[in-house]
């Protein structure tokens, strides 16, 4: 197998807003890259995690300290492109080993310009972005180092990261978008035969594995531009009656800055149009139905998280990506009592991550429509949550056992077991 690129220490450094500075060497592209820090946890995937587009605008650094073990392949990428801004490594392989590899991750980040750094202490860095919260950094590698043959002092480069743009307000879904509508047909058992249902999907940064989850359940998935309207939706619905919905997929950006978004899925709540929602999906179901967004610390990446579903008692452990999250009540007064979704009738908070009690689903009791904020398409992840799929076949083609049950209360959910 090919060996890792190895330019002799090319010298690069690691600079956050907050002045830190760690020394490394250059790791892919070198040049210079801006973004928002933020830390995954994933032992496995990197070529999906650089290839959602969630990551837009993020530089990312793995905790696992061993990077680019198994090379890169073409079966892997979550979209045509790495969309990372950056990546920060500790020990990149040396040599690749995997027959399923072409190339190795080195030269992936090169050949797609990525500016990576490794050689990086990411468990210190990990502690500092988790104690102080995630803030933007740059990554300055090569000659963007030097100026008249002397270091650039580092005042000027912590300048440099402190005027790049902000993660919290930025509207980035159109940036990753598809610009033409495709659509992914029903495979494996489903292939040939008349769709189960065919679902509009919204792409606000898609993985590729989304659609598919959705076809090897028979369902015809039509994925649509983020800029689309009500009347592109609905006229991308079938209109013979047959069962049809709408999903909102993962993105990136602040869903507080996604005005379109919200308006386009309260257009499709208003018609009673059935609803699944990924992630940004989910963020954006939140602020349709009224409620805020707030920025997490550090958020969740990686692909280990539990989560709890109230309607089944069950707890999976799921795939996360999001550094937002919905700012919906969770426990007040211990009742079971829905919360108000005021002009969409009742409301729960259906999934709650078990670390934190982040809200990681909600679900519409007098509307057909629910979503959640992790990734039961699990690429790559566990499996655990790939029945929300079949939940979603379910609300399509059998809407009269809309909705499900709540199961497990919030007083059961306060109690001292559970925590
Ligand atoms: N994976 C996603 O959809 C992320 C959603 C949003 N950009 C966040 O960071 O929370």
């Amino acid at each position: 197998m090919t060996p890792a690129a190895t330019s002799a220490a090319t010298s690069a450094a690691l600079v956050l807003e907050d002045g830190t500075t760690y020394r490394g060497r250059a790791y892919g592209a070198t040049g210079t890259t801006f973004g928002e820090i933020v830390f995954s946890t994933g032992m496995t995937g990197y070529q999906e995690t650089l290839t959602d587009p969630s990551y837009h605008r993020q530089i990312v650094v793995m905790t696992a300290p061993h990077v680019g073990n198994t090379g890169v392949n073409d079966e892997d990428p979550e979209s045509g492109q790495i969309w990372v801004s950056g990546y920060v490594v500790r020990d990149p392989a040396r040599r690749v080993s995997s027959w399923r590899a072409q190339h190795s991750l080195g030269e992936e980040l090169a050949e797609q310009g990525i500016v990576g750094i490794s050689e990086i202490d990411t468990r210190a860095l990990t502690r500092r972005l988790r104690e102080e919260g995630v803030m933007r950094a740059g990554i300055f590698s090569g000659d963007d180092l030097v100026r008249d043959g002397y270091p650039r002092p580092v005042e000027e480069l912590v300048a440099q990261v402190q005027a790049s743009p902000q993660m919290a307000g930025a509207d980035l879904a159109r940036e990753v978008s598809t610009t033409e509508a495709y659509t992914v047909e029903p495979r494996g058992e489903f292939e040939g035969k008349a769709p189960v249902a065919t679902v509009v999907a919204v792409d606000l940064g898609i993985k590729t594995m989304t659609p598919v989850r959705l076809a090897e359940r028979g369902v015809r998935v039509v994925v649509v531009p983020q800029a689309s309207t009500i009347t592109d939706v609905e006229a991308a619905l079938p209109d013979d009656g047959t069962p049809s919905g709408v999903f909102f997929s993962n993105g990136p950006g602040d869903p507080g800055a996604a005005g379109h978004e919200v308006e386009l899925l309260r257009a499709v709540l208003d018609r009673r149009i059935p609803f699944f929602g990924i992630c940004f999906g989910n963020q954006l179901l939140g602020r349709a139905l009224g409620y805020g967004t707030f920025k997490l610390g550090y958020g969740h990446r990686g692909i280990n998280q539990p989560v709890l579903d109230r309607t089944t008692a069950k707890v999976e452990v799921t795939a996360h990506n999001h550094g937002f999250a919905v700012d919906a009540p969770l426990d007040e007064s211990g009742s079971t009592a829905p919360h108000d979704g005021g002009r969409y009738g009742r409301v729960v908070v259906s999934h709650v991550g078990l670390n934190d009690r982040v809200v990681e689903g909600l679900t519409c009791l007098d509307l057909p429509a629910f979503s959640v904020q992790y990734h039961p398409e699990a690429a790559a992840g566990p499996h655990d949550a790939a029945y929300l799929f079949d939940r979603f076949v379910g609300l399509l083609t059998n809407p009269a056992a809309w909705p499900p049950v709540i199961k497990l209360n919030t007083a059961q959910l306060n109690t001292e077991e559970n925590h």
